[in-house]
């Protein structure tokens, strides 16, 4: 189902949630608005792989409808491993199960509806925050990224993609412009691209690039480096040695 939420003119455009209406539309929606993103999915599946250890937890914060997941499970054959995604959209949850059983495997899969800063994250050889630590509190990112660092195992992996700004004026708004050009090639209007603007702005709150290399390093990671960047949006590696 095509994206159309904000292709007509809303008086007044409400903070963005993901309810029904984004579920329906949230594979075109990604696919549209977040360059990279295939590439970045299939490519967290094969890094799954090389970082699964047996008798482990792999979890995917921010499940959405589970596309990290289920390309997860598409690599990954260690002993006893399960795969925990979370999501505190129950609209999602639910349409991420039937996504998740429309598939059979042997690698058990447990899709959870929780808000991620109340779970606990234990005996993990690989933690995934695809595009999801930009929409929780700044006040509360280190402390959970800090509970990842704390419930992988030695070896283990955490794999965090995000929207980035920077402080450099001209590169931020170089990588902006590509960014909102990718969105127009892809048929989103200047109202569609303005609304959606507004709807996001108090909702999904963007660190700098370098303030993700920061925190990573300050919860323990020795191992960080960004392995994937399209225009503003990208994906970091970190290592627990
Ligand atoms: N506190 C929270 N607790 C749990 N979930 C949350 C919280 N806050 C937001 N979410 C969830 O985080 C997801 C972010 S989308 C992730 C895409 C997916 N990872 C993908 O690989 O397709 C990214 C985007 O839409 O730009 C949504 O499903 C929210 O409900
Ligand atoms: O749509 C955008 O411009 C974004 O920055 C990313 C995005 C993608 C999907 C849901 C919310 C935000």
């Amino acid at each position: 189902m095509r994206d159309n939420i904000y292709a007509t003119p809303q008086d007044k455009v409400e903070d963005f949630t993901f309810d029904r209406s984004v579920v329906e539309v949230f594979p075109d929606m990604i696919q549209r608005s977040v360059p990279g993103y295939t590439t970045i999915v299939s490519s967290i599946g094969k890094l799954a792989k090389q970082f699964q250890q047996s008798n482990s937890n792999i979890y995917d914060l921010g499940c959405s409808l589970g596309a990290a997941t289920i390309s997860m499970r598409k690599f990954v054959d260690a002993d006893n491993c399960k795969i925990i995604g979370v999501d505190n959209s129950e609209a999602m949850v639910e349409r991420c199960r039937l996504h998740v059983n429309a598939f059979k495997s042997d690698i058990p899969v447990e899709i959870q509806c929780n808000d991620i800063n109340n779970i606990k994250i234990k005996n993990a050889s690989v933690v995934v925050m695809n595009f999801t630590l930009q929409f929780i509190a700044p006040e509360q990112r280190q402390a959970l990224v800090q509970k990842i660092f704390d419930g992988l195992k030695p070896g283990g992996v955490f794999i965090l993609s995000e929207k980035f700004r920077w402080q450099d004026e001209n590169i931020n708004n170089a990588l902006n412009d590509l960014h909102l050009d990718f969105k127009r090639a892809n048929g989103y209007s200047e109202l569609e691209i303005s609304q959606k603007r507004s709807a996001i702005e108090n909702v999904m709150k963007i660190d700098y690039h370098d303030a993700h290399i920061q925190r990573l390093n300050d919860v323990g990671f020795n191992s960080v480096s960004c392995w994937y960047q399209c225009f503003n949006f990208g994906s970091f590696i970190a290592i627990k040695s």
